[in-house]
């Protein structure tokens, strides 16, 4: 049966946790294409009536509405299919940052075709509330403004997205521990991805 959807790889941890680091570097890797939901909200125009709607959610340390957010997130992966930079299905998408809710899952089911799921761990929270607020300093971002607001987004964490890694089957999904130097968790996640994309090439090939 031939399958229409987008090959994906979900990148999934708490925030902080490094999956826009290992994500960018893992985008520049021919036959792969990554896409931060986080990205693509912060590159929306705040003026605009979606732009402002997100905005006033992710500065409280809320989540952005189910719908907007898929809605938003199609519209992106659309625009980067329309010119190019992502060329599915030679091409797997990298995702981050969504799905972030059950709810999403399941809407995102009838899109991707999940290959792989990167669980990257982290127990110790508070390594990870250090990490943010150091890229608040560097990346001046609003959802990382105050420690208030980052405890709220380890509280959504915990309730929202950890039961998202229950809606796929345990055999797709690999631990990694984001707490060892960057480059060993590029490594740990490469030693995962590279048979994942080469079984996914292999399939292309045998569809007729
Ligand atoms: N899939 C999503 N669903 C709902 N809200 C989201 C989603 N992705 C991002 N956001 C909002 O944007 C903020 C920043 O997201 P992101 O850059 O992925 O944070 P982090 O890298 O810390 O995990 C989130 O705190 C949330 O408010």
């Amino acid at each position: 049966m031939s399958d229409d959807r987008y090959p994906t790889i979900l990148l999934f941890g708490a925030p902080g946790v490094g999956k826009g680091t290992q994500g960018t570097i893992l985008g520049q890797i021919p036959g792969f294409f990554h896409l931060a939901c986080g990205d693509v909200f912060r590159s929306l125009n705040i003026r605009s009536p979606e732009g402002r709607e997100i905005y006033d959610h992710s500065s409280r340390g809320e989540l952005v509405p189910d719908e907007l957010t898929v809605r938003v997130w199609n519209k992106a992966l659309l625009g980067h299919i329309a010119v190019s930079r992502f060329r599915p299905p030679e091409e797997i998408l990298i995702l981050d940052g969504i799905p972030r809710t059950v709810t999403q899952a399941e809407i995102l089911n009838s899109t991707i075709n999940v290959l792989k799921v990167i669980h990257l761990i982290c127990a110790d929270h508070e390594q990870m509330i250090d990490r943010i607020k150091r890229r608040a300093i560097r990346e001046n971002r609003a959802d990382d403004a105050s420690e208030e607001v980052i405890r709220r987004r380890f509280e959504v964490y915990r309730r929202e997205s950890d039961p998202v890694i229950n809606c796929y089957d345990s055999d797709k999904v690999a631990f990694v521990d984001a707490l060892q130097r960057p480059s060993k968790v590029l490594s740990d996640i490469l030693q995962i991805l590279i048979p994942v994309q080469a079984d996914w090439l292999k399939s292309l090939d045998e569809t007729p």
